[in-house]
């Protein structure tokens, strides 16, 4: 049984420029420690799929379809439930670590918080747990003592990590947990996180603009566009031979040392992603794409397979329906500057 199972999983916001339709059927699943990575744009909606999972919207906020963990679905379930599955099931590591951490306890004290909360131990037990959590994620025991602003943001991150291992969860969701970082201590935090979920068998999924990161980091890749996922498979697949215009957008704007070498500087993809509030029909990346067919303003388009297991939402994908209009030739037409395949 899969560990987290997403279903149809759809997120309005009302807001004082209407409904926004922020997440718009989403359908992942993720199995007991593996890694799955999510992209895309900012505001393509990674950070309200992954508050939506543990059901940390804001109230008022209208949330449809299934989150199932360990096959019990977190957005039916009574209040004490959730607090159980919040940290012990699954936990969560944000970026700005400042900000999530209280400035006037200590940070053995924040650590230890959630184990006195969810589990039978005294005050001495949970501070010692507090500080092996805290060497474990490379920091010296003596940092119990340490206030918030007595620490580096690298470390203060690391406190974050050790904060949603307490409690031994069995899925850690990390959004762009490590983007306010400088370039070193982020590939520092990042290994050390992948490490440590390794090493205990923990499921993660990682939320990040970044697809080069999330590539390296994850074993399969999701990416996003307007609160859809539209290309979903093994992430050096994904990352190297894209099947979706879009994804080949982004890989291209995220390249290896081996890249550059060969292709030289990143192309940008031109545009912005929809208003929210203004979905275009058909494909919603149409009016961007750069390898548009005229079918693709009225095609709908949902996940489609597209090789071992791949899928994207595409009509250039082979055997997509509804996309006849397109001739053998049209399909195979790459454009001059775009280096990798978008079949
Ligand atoms: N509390 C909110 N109320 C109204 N709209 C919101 C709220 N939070 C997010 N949105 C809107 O929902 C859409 C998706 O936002 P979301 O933060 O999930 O995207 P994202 O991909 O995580 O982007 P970023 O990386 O910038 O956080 C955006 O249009 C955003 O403006």
């Amino acid at each position: 049984m899969s560990l987290l199972e997403i279903r149809d999983l759809a997120v309005t916001y009302h807001g004082s420029r209407g409904d926004i339709p922020a997440v718009r059927g989403v359908d992942l699943s993720l199995a007991p420690g593996e890694t799955l990575g999510i992209a895309g744009e900012s505001g393509c909606g990674k950070s309200t799929l992954a508050l939506a999972m543990l059901r940390l919207l804001p109230a008022g906020t209208t949330v449809d379809g299934q989150v199932l963990v360990d096959g019990e679905d977190v957005l039916g379930m009574s209040w004490g439930k959730l607090r159980a599955v919040r940290w012990a099931g699954a936990s969560i590591v944000f970026q700005g670590a400042m900000h999530a951490l209280n400035p006037v306890h200590r940070i053995g004290r924040q650590v230890a918080e959630p184990i006195l909360v969810h589990e039978r131990v005294g005050e001495a037990v949970a501070l010692r747990r507090a500080e092996e959590l805290l060497t474990q994620v490379g920091l010296p025991a003596w940092r119990a003592r340490s206030y918030p602003h007595e620490l580096s943001g690298g470390q203060r991150q690391r406190v974050m990590i050790a904060m949603a291992l307490a409690c031994s969860p069995r899925l850690v969701i990390a959004d762009e947990a490590t983007t306010a970082l400088d370039v070193m201590i982020q590939a520092q935090v990042l290994e050390l996180l992948g490490r440590l979920v390794a090493e205990r068998d923990i499921a993660l999924l990682m939320i990040s603009h970044d697809l080069s990161v999330l590539s390296a980091h994850c074993r399969r890749l999701a990416v996003m566009y307007a609160g859809k996922v539209v290309e979903l498979g093994p992430a050096g697949s994904v990352f190297a031979d894209p099947r979706h215009p879009y994804a080949a957008a982004l890989s291209s704007a995220f390249p290896t040392v081996g890249d550059l070498a060969s292709r030289g500087r990143p192309r940008g993809l031109g545009g912005d992603p929809p208003d929210p509030t203004d979905i275009p029909g058909g494909c919603p990346f149409h009016p961007r794409c750069p390898v548009v067919l005229p079918e693709c303003p009225s095609t709908p388009v949902d996940l489609w397979p597209a090789g071992s297991e791949r899928a994207a939402a595409c009509v250039r994908v082979e055997g997509y329906p509804g996309s006849g209009a397109a001739s053998a030739a049209d399909r195979s037409e790459q454009p001059a500057d775009r280096p990798r395949s978008t079949r």
